[in-house]
C-alpha cells in the first residue's frame, strides 16, 4: 500500500543503518554498512564524509531491496552521530575530514570560551562549553588551519551532510545545533550575541535551523530511481542520534528516562523547559526532537565498549570457538556473570577506558578494577564490568534526580538491552522498572517517526510513538539487590574522587614516555 512505510537512516560512528519500517512499527527491511574512524594523533578522531555517503547509499539500497516496498515510503528521516563538524567549500565539497564527537583536540579553545563569562546573557540559559562542540572546533580550525577556515562556505552535522547529498538543501535542526554553543536554547534559534562574542562568521552556520519534524527537502530524482523510492519524497530535518533514540524508544515525556548501552552509553530525559546544570559535569542540555520539549543527555564513553573489550582480551578464543557453532559470545559472558553475586563480593569496575564524560569530564581517567581477591574469577570479572557500566549511567541518572525529575520508568536500548541480566542490573541499580520496546533500532525508528510527522502521516511525535512503539518487556527492581548496589554505588563514586589526582599524574608519565 502506498504511503504506509518510512525510511529511517541512522548514521552512527561505527556505521550507517537504514530501516524501512511500517506504520505499525514492523521492520520490513534493514541495511547496514560500516565506517572507519581515523586517529591521526592521540586524542584526535576524524571521519571522511564521503565514507558516510557510500555507507548510506549501500545501507539504503539493501534496506529497500529487502523490504520490497520502496514505493510505499512516505517520508525519509535522518538521525546521526552528533557534534561532528563537516566543512563544505563554495562548490559544496567537504574540506578535509570531519572532526567528530570523540575528538579531544580543542581543549585550549574550550577553556577560552568558558572564560568568556555571561553565557546566560548570550544563550538565555547557563552552561559550559565542551571540547566536542562546534564553537571550540571552529576556533581550532581557524588557528591551526587558516587556509581551510577561509574556504568554509557552510558547516553541517553528519546527518545534514547526508541530507545535502540527497536533496541539495543546506539545513540543520535544533537538536543537533544545541551542541554548537551557538544556540539560544529557550528560543530554539541561533544566538547572534554568542556568535559575535566567539567571533565566527554568522553566514557559515546553516541559515535554515528547523525543528526536527519539519520537512527539509525532497529526494533527488536520480537517487529515487537508484533506491526504488518515489522521486520528491519528503526528507525531514531529522535529529541527533540521542534525541532520535529518545523518540524511537518513546522517551518524549517527563518521568520516562532512556538508558542506552551501545558502544557508548547514554541517559536521556526530557522536560518542558531547558535543563540548567550549573556545574561543569559534562551533562548536555539540548532541544529535543519533539517541538517544545528539551532534553538532558548524560554520556558514558566506553559503556558496551568495556564489555566488548573484556570479550576481546579474555574471551578471544571462546569467541572464535562460539562463532564456529554460531553461538553468542555475549550470551556466554552474561551466563558467567549470572553466577556471581550482586556487588561481586566487593569487586568494582570503573569503566573509564577512554576517559569519562558525564559527570567527571576527565579525559585522563582510566579503567580500574578495585577490590580483587583470590575468591574472584571470570564470573566476577564479567559481572563487575556490567555493574560498573551501569553505575556510570546511574551517575547521570542522579543528575536528573537532582533536577527534580522523578524516574518512573526506564526505556532501555542499545546492544546491552538484549541481555535480561543487564536489564535486571539496570533496574536494581536505577531503582526503577526497565522496559524494552518492539523496535531495537531506536535511533533509526525515531528518524522514521520524525519522517512520518514531516510527511503529514502523523499529527505529532506522540501519535507516531503510539502507532509504532510498544513496550515488550518489563523488569522490576529486586529490593534486596538494590540495597546492596546502593552501598557499592557510594564506593564507586568515592573511588573516582580518590583516584582523580593519580589519573592525572599517571597521564603525565604516559605522555612523557609516549613516542
Ligand atoms: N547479547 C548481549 N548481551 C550483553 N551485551 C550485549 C549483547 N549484545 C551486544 N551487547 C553489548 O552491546 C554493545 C553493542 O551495542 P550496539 O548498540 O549494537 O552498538 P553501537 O553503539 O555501535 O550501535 C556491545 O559492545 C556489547 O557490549
Ligand atoms: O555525540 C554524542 C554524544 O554527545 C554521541 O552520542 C554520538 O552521538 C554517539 O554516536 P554513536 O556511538 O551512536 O555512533
Amino acid at each position: 500500500m502506498n504511503g504506509d512505510c518510512f525510511l529511517g537512516i541512522d548514521a552512527g560512528t561505527s556505521g550507517v543503518k537504514a530501516v524501512v519500517i511500517d506504520i505499525h512499527g514492523d521492520i520490513r527491511g534493514m541495511g547496514y554498512r560500516e565506517c572507519g574512524v581515523i586517529n591521526p594523533h592521540p586524542g584526535w578522531a576524524e571521519q571522511n564524509p564521503e565514507d558516510w555517503w557510500i555507507a548510506c547509499d549501500g545501507a539504503v539500497q539493501e534496506a529497500v531491496q529487502k523490504s520490497g516496498c520502496g514505493s510505499a515510503v512516505a517520508g525519509i528521516g535522518l538521525s546521526g552521530q552528533m557534534q561532528g563538524c563537516v566543512l563544505l567549500d563554495r562548490q559544496g565539497e567537504p574540506i578535509g575530514n570531519c572532526i567528530i564527537w570523540l575528538d579531544q583536540r580543542a581543549d585550549e579553545e574550550t577553556e577560552a570560551i568558558n572564560q568568556l563569562g555571561s553565557v546566560k546573557e548570550m544563550l538565555n540559559v547557563g552552561g559550559y562549553c565542551l571540547n566536542s562542540f562546534w564553537a571550540p572546533k571552529l576556533l581550532w580550525i581557524r588557528k591551526h588551519r587558516p587556509a581551510d577556515f577561509e574556504k568554509i562556505e557552510t558547516v553541517m552535522f553528519t546527518k545534514d551532510y547526508l541530507r545535502y547529498r540527497m536533496t541539495g538543501e543546506i539545513v540543520t535542526d535544533v537538536s543537533d545545533a544545541s551542541l554548537t554553543f551557538f544556540v539560544d536554547l529557550p528560543k530554539r534559534r541561533w544566538s547572534d550575541k554568542m556568535i559575535d562574542k566567539i567571533g565566527i562568521p554568522r553566514d557559515i552556520l546553516p541559515e535554515r535551523l528547523l525543528e526536527s519534524t519539519e520537512p527539509a527537502g525532497r529526494l533527488r530524482a536520480d537517487l529515487a530511481a537508484r533506491w526504488g523510492i518515489r522521486a520528491g519524497t519528503i526528507v525531514a530535518a531529522g535529529a541527533g542520534d540521542q534525541p532520535a533514540c529518545g523518540v524511537g524508544s518513546d522517551v518524549a515525556r517527563s518521568g520516562v528516562i532512556g538508558s542506552s548501552i551501545g558502544t557508548s552509553g547514554a541517559v536521556f530525559g526530557c522536560l518542558d523547559h531547558p535543563f540548567v546544570i550549573e556545574k561543569p559535569c559534562a551533562a548536555y542540555s539540548m532541544c529535543h526532537a519533539v517541538p517544545d520539549e528539551w532534553c538532558f543527555l548524560g554520556l558514558s564513553l566506553t559503556s558496551g565498549a568495556s564489555f566488548k573489550w573484556l570479550r576481546d582480551i579474555v574471551f578471544a578464543e571462546k569467541k572464535a570457538e562460539m562463532a564456529l557453532k554460531k553461538g553468542d559470545i555475549y550470551g556466554y559472558m552474561t551466563g558467567l556473570a549470572q553466577k556471581a553475586d550482586p556487588g561481586c563480593e566487593g569487586l568494582l569496575f570503573l569503566p573509564y577506558l577512554n576517559g569519562d564524560k558525564t559527570p567527571n569530564n576527565d579525559k585522563a581517567a582510566r579503567g580500574v578494577w578495585f577490590g580483587l581477591s583470590q575468591r574472584h574469577g571470570v564470573n566476577e570479572l564479567c559481572r563487575s564490568v556490567m555493574e560498573g557500566v551501569t553505575f556510570s549511567l546511574r551517575d547521570s541518572l542522579e543528575l536528573l534526580r537532582e533536577q527534580g525529575m522523578e524516574v518512573q520508568e526506564v526505556h532501555a536500548s542499545g546492544g546491552g538491552a538484549k541481555s535480561s541480566l543487564w536489564r535486571q542490573i539496570q533496574a536494581d541499580i536505577f531503582h526503577a522498572p526497565v522496559m524494552t520496546m518492539n523496535v531495537e533500532e531506536s535511533p533509526a525508528a525515531g528518524a522514521a517517526i520524525i519522517a512520518g510527522v514531516a510527511a503529514g502521516v502523523f499529527r505529532n511525535i506522540q501519535e507516531g510513538c503510539d502507532c509504532m512503539i510498544r513496550v515488550t518487556d518489563v523488569t522490576e527492581p529486586i529490593e534486596s539487590h538494590a540495597k546492596i548496589y546502593d552501598d557499592y554505588f557510594q564506593e564507586y563514586r568515592q573511588l573516582y574522587a580518590s583516584l582523580k589526582k593519580n589519573f592525572m599524574d599517571q597521564n603525565r608519565i604516559v605522555q612523557k614516555y609516549s613516542v
